[in-house]
């Protein structure tokens, strides 16, 4: 073996620049990143392995491991021929030039006509709309991930509104509840119990080395679904294909990760294709220690800066995990953090609509979990903010609704500490339609989970007392949400300012068509992710969520108040996600959270520059 140092390490990093420049090599990412390195560009912290002498981000131990232990055997090569074709970070299929097929060792294995990318996806949009099915076209759509791609992004960026639904909610609840019947390659990484005291282990065998950032799920509360167990990696896999087409983070630094630790899902634990471990969820210390171990093992192979996103955990979990590790890693809580910018941004922007400020208005939620008291806390965090008061004060603006009835003071011994600060004093009231006769919200939001919570009764009751009642029913997938875009319309007689979690489609009330929005998380953690990533920023900051917010809310034109829309459309998502990362990005230099620097002049255009595009690349 060469010994390691320095110069050593010039030497044979000089060559393999050498032979990139005469073309005879690709630079891979791990040579790229150690340039960089080299370079003083982005040092990662030097990882403690006691005994042996390593470089700086010698992620992969091969330098500074002693004889006796294993290392993996990494190479660089260049693909060609079949091997070009099958993979999905290269493959352009038909759109290979004659050119690329003569220096490809392509010729022959494909037939004679050169495609256009344009024409590629003009045939797959036709190909997929001809599937009825929805898991049909997800499928498809998973089929040309695995294939193609470049072409899968292309496709999900210009399509995004026909789109987003097959690979996202709800099309994706569907394809988590059938996931090991619909099986055929592994997308991410799945870590399970059996992995315990070997996470990193596990972590090196991913092919990429350079990751920005992990989307991760235990599968226990899987959108409005509940329990899923192993088959929750949907959820990571298309939060971060959104990730890359809705916010240009680059799919080669994204890392999808289930860490499945059983399920209590007994259906399927009996369904003989299910893909996870057959027992029941481990829980306190168990499951503490495996996600600890997972926790460090992600920063020691990534460094400080990689993104951590907790996607659909429990509550139970998702709180503590949050207050955790929201002081040592760059985490984010989608569900309690995502959640609640979103939906703060379509509340303020609803203020044009019904007029007064947040601070006027009352807020009703059916649902006291994540979503729930994430936004209610965002709420009155914004409120105080604006007005000066303490968020204790502002608090009592706020009131939540659980499956045992109004969240109130009498029932605070026996309530979750989550659901504490929102039990004020009021008598206990068990049913919504009660509680919302009695409170008189002006805001109704529904993060319950629970399908068809709001009933007529509900939403007339909403209507008596309000001209033009918010109505956001934000719970996933479609089944779950807790009233349809029509019955929200037509029981308010057209009135209802409404959002969903998932789409619905206009709805023609009185010759009138309403458009509603789509309050999902979607519009919010491509972009925040973004501006976090571009300005190295080392911790997530309430602020951040705020001026998340904020950006969002500012991209609502008067075109869309107009039409009574509180969000933008999702076409134009890419701007937005730009303009949300420079907002979040100018927050997190002003906080001095952003470790890159110098701080660039123009954030927006910068974040713009950062952005992935899918068109094809030409081969040398
Ligand atoms: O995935 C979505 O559509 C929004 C979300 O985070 C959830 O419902 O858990
Ligand atoms: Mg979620």
């Amino acid at each position: 073996m060469i010994p390691f140092n320095r110069a050593n390490f010039l030497r044979q990093a000089f060559s393999v620049l050498d032979l990139c420049k005469k073309g005879e090599r690709k630079i891979s990412s791990v040579m790229e990143s150690t340039f960089k390195e080299m370079n003083g560009e982005s040092v990662l912290d030097v990882k403690d392995k006691a005994g042996v002498g390593g470089g700086v981000q010698d992620v992969y131990g091969e330098d500074k491991a002693s004889e006796d232990q294993l290392i993996t055997p990494w190479t660089v090569s260049v693909a060609s021929g079949y091997t070009l074709l099958r993979d999905p970070h290269h493959n352009k299929g038909l759109a290979f030039s004659d050119k690329e097929r003569d220096a490809h060792y392509l010729t022959g294995l494909l037939p004679p006509v050169v495609s256009t990318q344009a024409l590629q996806e003009k045939r797959l949009m036709h190909n997929l709309r001809q599937f009825k099915v929805p898991l049909q076209r997800y499928m498809a759509m998973m089929d040309l991930q695995e294939r193609n791609e470049r072409l899968f992004y292309k496709l999900l960026i210009d399509n995004v509104e026909e789109l987003l639904p097959v690979v996202y909610t709800p099309t994706v609840g569907e394809a988590c509840q059938k996931y090991g019947s619909i099986f055929r390659r592994p997308q991410g990484l799945y870590i399970s119990l059996k992995e315990k005291g070997r996470i990193l282990e596990v972590l090196k065998n991913w092919p990429e080395k350079t990751i920005q950032v992990i989307v991760v799920t235990d599968g226990e509360r899987i959108l409005g679904l509940g329990d899923l167990g192993c088959q929750g990696m949907g959820i990571p896999v298309g939060k971060l294909s959104l990730y890359t087409a809705l916010g240009g983070v680059r799919p080669s630094v994204c890392l999808p990760i289930t860490i499945d630790v059983g399920t209590n899902n007994k259906k399927l634990l009996e369904d003989e294709y299910y893909i996870g471990l057959r027992q029941n969820r481990a829980t306190g210390e168990e499951y503490a220690e495996l996600l600890e171990e997972f926790m460090s093992a992600v920063k020691q192979n990534y460094g400080e800066k990689i993104l951590v996103q907790f996607e659909d955990f429990a509550n139970h979990n998702a709180f503590e995990l949050l207050s955790k590790y929201r002081t040592t890693h760059l985490v984010f809580n989608d569900d309690i953090q995502g959640t609640a910018s979103v939906v703060l941004a379509g509340l303020v922007s609803a203020l044009k609509l019904v007029g007064g400020t947040l601070a006027d208005h009352t807020f009703l939620f059916l649902g006291a979990g994540e979503a729930g008291t994430g936004i209610a806390e965002l709420i009155a965090l914004e409120i105080s903010k604006k007005t000066n008061a303490p968020v204790e004060e502002t608090r009592k603006k706020v009131w939540l609704v659980d499956s045992k009835g109004l969240v109130v003071s009498s029932r605070k011994e026996s309530l979750q500490h989550f659901k504490k600060p929102w039990a004020h004093e009021h008598e206990p009231i068990k049913e919504l339609l009660d509680s919302v006769q009695a409170i008189k919200p002006t805001v109704l939001i529904g993060t319950s989970g629970v399908g068809r919570a709001f009933t007529k009764e509900v939403i007339e009751a909403m209507s008596s007392f309000n001209e033009k009642p918010i109505i956001l029913a934000l719970s996933n997938p479609t089944s779950q949400s807790e009233c349809t875009a029509e019955e929200a319309y037509t029981w308010s007689e057209g009135r209802a300012i409404f959002c969903s979690g998932s789409p619905f489609d206009p709805f023609e009330y009185d010759g009138k068509v309403l458009v509603p929005g789509q309050a999902n998380n979607a519009y919010i953690f491509p972009g925040f992710g973004l501006g976090l990533i571009m300005s190295g920023t080392i911790r997530v900051h309430d602020d951040l969520l705020l001026a998340a917010s904020e950006a969002l809310a500012a991209q609502v034109t008067e075109e869309n108040y107009a039409k009574g829309l509180i969000y933008p459309p999702f076409s134009n998502i890419r701007k937005i996600s730009a303009n949300i990362a420079a907002n979040v990005a100018a927050k997190s230099y002003e906080l001095g959270l952003a470790s890159r620097l110098p701080r660039p002049k123009d954030l927006v255009k910068c974040a713009q520059s950062c952005m992935y595009t899918p068109i094809y690349r030409s081969y040398r």
